[in-house]
């Protein structure tokens, strides 16, 4: 996929290898967190004091200095990416690049990142770290981790606008009724497509095992997985896939708003 190349982006095909490939990166990081605990006092709003913030935890500060730089290194200017503190972010030392409009003008404007901390803090962090409580000599190793399990989980559920932007494309009379109508379930039920939803999360249990087992050890007595397979399954199941469709409803919802848009056409 190349997003200066429409035709490598708009493609059903192209993207759901794109989101099998992401799950690689998600269960890595997943992986990575597992060794450290739990750490509340890396979420717990104003807990260290930090000149000229305040209703921030240690981890927002980290990762808004952290979008500050990635935004001058050009990482929002793709549209595969999405800050999580859009106002704070800086223009681009490097030069532009002038990406093809892939997506409606409004696409920036969904963004379900403070949805995405929330469950990640809230249910990701005390299933996957090795134990509950703070561990002070990590604190600031978690909050690099968390910060790229929140990007790598941002960039994939924010994929649904692509997912969106083709499926409306190949089937635009079905949907330019159903959101005319504010349809909302029947706009679910046309973008929901189960049989790759269970593969998904088939696959997930094998990805959790086959990465989280030193190869060393695997035909040792019960070697144990760093991060229960199941576990990141469900997280897919509970959070990031009804997530990533949330993107697609909103996408779509508002997709009559940029009818006459002249975006780059999907490939069917
Ligand atoms: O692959 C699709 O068609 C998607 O819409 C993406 C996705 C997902 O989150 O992986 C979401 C909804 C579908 O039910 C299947 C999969």
């Amino acid at each position: 996929m190349d997003f200066t190349k429409p035709e490598t982006v708009l493609n059903l095909d192209n993207i759901r290898q794109a989101l099998v490939r992401m799950e690689d990166t998600i269960v890595f990081d997943l992986i990575e967190r597992s060794q450290f605990y739990s750490s509340p006092s890396v979420y717990e709003i104003n807990k260290f004091q930090i000149e000229g913030f305040q209703d921030l935890s240690f981890l927002d500060w980290a990762l808004l200095q952290m979008e500050k730089v990635h935004s001058q290194i050009r990482r929002y200017e793709a549209p595969d990416e999405s800050p999580f503190f859009p106002k704070a972010i800086l223009p681009p030392i490097l030069p532009p690049i002038n990406y093809p409009k892939l997506l409606a003008n409004y696409s920036d404007e969904i963004n379900v990142n403070n949805e995405i901390k929330k469950f990640y803090v809230e249910e990701i962090v005390p299933q996957v770290s090795c134990k509950i409580g703070d561990q002070q000599e990590n604190l600031g190793s978690v909050s690099t981790c968390d910060i790229e399990c929140l990007q790598a989980i941002s960039r994939r559920i924010h994929f649904g606008k692509f997912v969106a932007e083709v499926k409306y494309q190949n089937d635009k009379e079905n949907y330019i009724r159903l959101i005319k109508a504010r349809d909302v379930k029947g706009i679910e039920d046309s973008i929901t497509n189960s049989v790759v939803e269970g593969k998904i999360l088939e696959r997930l249990i094998i990805k959790g095992e086959g990465y989280g087992i030193d190869p060393s050890l695997r035909y040792s007595q019960n070697p144990q997985s760093k991060v229960k397979p199941e576990v990141i399954a469900k997280l897919y199941k509970d959070w990031i896939i009804p997530l990533t469709k949330k993107v697609e409803i909103d996408y779509l919802l508002r997709r009559l708003e940029d009818e006459d848009a002249e975006l780059v056409k999907s490939v069917v």
